[in-house]
């Protein structure tokens, strides 16, 4: 069962860790415990420290201060074991577009702890659940981005990390693919391997995290469970629509709450429609760091 473990089953465990590049603080003091077998997203805009603290964990780049431990092993006292538990997926492929997608599976499996007599069936297997089969026998070249990055993937499965560091590992790919990599994310955790993804999408955060961690400015501002962080923004969102444009009102979800909502915006010109849901993720995010998601993410990319 998923969620049932005892302490010393902390897979990663992370204290009061802080980074900063010259007078730029990124990480400025994070705590965090990950248990065995848990999907956790780190969920921020551009620019919050997301791969920076994933670099730090898997051993590439030293903090500057704090501690970390994956799997039991300090990050900075052995490192060594560190790497041995862990495999990481980053935001750029590490894949070599010359050889085939199961050239680059093979050649992986075969510097990793496969026998050799099962190389080749571990190789089709993967490259069957990650629906390459087709294109196995081409040169990575000719993939498209939401290929390799399967690709991607499937290789930093075959070393059977007990912990997996996935840095954004579904932007760029289409809704299909996206839904494969989520749906391997979460057998994965079943059989008891704890990934640490980091997404800039609420969705994903939504659908496939136990746990989602919110950093912003340097922090974690929220930690829960995609549930208990919905709870915190409140009950039912009533939304007011003008055209494009939306207006979100909070409530408690009571009839009296939600008429109240309403009646505040009724003098307002024209609003073209209404509806009344449940919160999401991007509604904590804008209650927690005070500013839509969409908007902060457009700055980033400006800056
Ligand atoms: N080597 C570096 N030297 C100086 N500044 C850096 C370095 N690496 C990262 N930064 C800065 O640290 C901040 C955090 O970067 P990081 O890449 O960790 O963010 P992120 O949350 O992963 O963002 P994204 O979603 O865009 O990948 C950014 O402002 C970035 O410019």
């Amino acid at each position: 069962m998923r969620m049932s473990y005892t302490q010393n089953d902390l897979m990663v465990e992370v204290a009061n860790l802080r980074k900063a590049f010259g007078d730029h603080r990124v990480l400025d003091g994070i705590d965090l415990a990950i248990p065995r077998g848990t999907v956790y997203a780190l969920l921020g805009p551009n620019g919050a420290g997301k791969t920076t603290f994933v670099k730090i964990l898997s051993t590439l780049l030293p903090m500057d201060s704090g501690t970390a431990r994956i799997a039991g092993h300090d990050v900075v006292a052995d490192p060594t074991a560190v790497r041995r538990a862990i495999s990481v997926t980053g935001q750029f492929s590490a894949v070599d577009p010359l050889l085939t997608g199961r050239e680059n599976l093979t050649l992986i499996a075969r510097l990793g702890r496969t026998p050799r007599r099962r190389v080749a069936g571990e190789v089709s297997a993967m490259l069957e659940r990650f629906d390459l089969t087709g294109a196995a026998d081409r040169r990575v070249a000719t993939y498209s981005g939401g290929m390799t990055r399967r690709l991607d993937i499937a290789i930093s499965m075959l070393s059977r990390p007990n912990v997996l560091f996935l840095d954004e590992p579904t932007t760029g790919l289409d809704p299909r693919s996206r839904q494969a990599v989520w749906e391997l994310m979460s057998e994965l955790a079943d059989r008891g391997v704890t990934v640490l993804l980091t997404t800039q999408y609420l969705e994903e955060a939504d659908q496939l995290a136990d746990r989602v961690a919110v950093l912003d400015g340097g922090g974690i501002v929220a930690e829960g469970s995609p549930a208990e962080l919905k709870r915190r923004v409140g009950s039912d969102i009533v939304d007011i629509h003008y055209g494009d444009r939306v207006e979100s009102l909070t409530t408690d979800g009571s009839f009296a709450d939600i008429r109240r909502a309403i009646l505040a915006v009724a003098e307002r010109p024209e609003p073209t429609a209404m509806s009344i849901r449940t919160p999401s993720l991007d509604d904590v995010f804008l209650q927690l760091t005070g500013q839509p998601r969409t908007r902060r993410d457009r700055e980033g990319v400006d800056a």
